[in-house]
């Protein structure tokens, strides 16, 4: 296995996760976000399933504005004007982003509604 390689990738994505967190707001909005969920879900005892699934929730929507960044970055150096398909392209991405955001927001209701309607009502 060639470490210094596998150790260069490491350093790649590394940097796009940085360049990501610097250059993209909605990014640093789920950011915090996650951390919201997170302080939510610690005062909220979940059970060890539901700690899974709160955190591959919240690493999917880091996964998949990572890739609609990428996609955005891709159309912008393959169509620098303005090309129906380069909408598409966009609009899809950001919309693969919204129904993920969607789905997260339900699957925390399934999961903090029962537990915070002690407390609420
Ligand atoms: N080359 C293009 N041709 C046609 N429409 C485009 C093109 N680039 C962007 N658009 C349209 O404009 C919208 C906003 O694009 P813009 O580049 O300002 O932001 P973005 O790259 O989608 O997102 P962000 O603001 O997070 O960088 C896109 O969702 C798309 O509908």
């Amino acid at each position: 296995m060639d470490f210094r390689k596998f150790f260069k990738s490491f350093l790649y994505a590394s940097q796009g996760v940085v360049h990501v967190v610097k250059s993209e707001q909605n990014f640093r909005f789920h950011i915090l976000a996650a951390a919201i969920v997170l302080i939510a879900s610690l005062l909220s005892r979940l059970s060890k399933w539901e700690w899974i699934i709160i955190i591959m929730l919240i690493c999917g929507m880091f996964v998949i504005e990572l890739v609609n960044a990428s996609i955005e970055r891709v159309v912008d150096l393959t169509s620098p004007e303005l090309h129906p398909l380069a909408k598409q392209a966009k609009d899809l991405a950001a919309g693969a982003c919204l129904v993920y955001a969607i789905c997260t927001v339900i699957v925390g209701l399934i999961i903090f509604l029962p537990k915070w309607s002690g407390i609420l009502f």
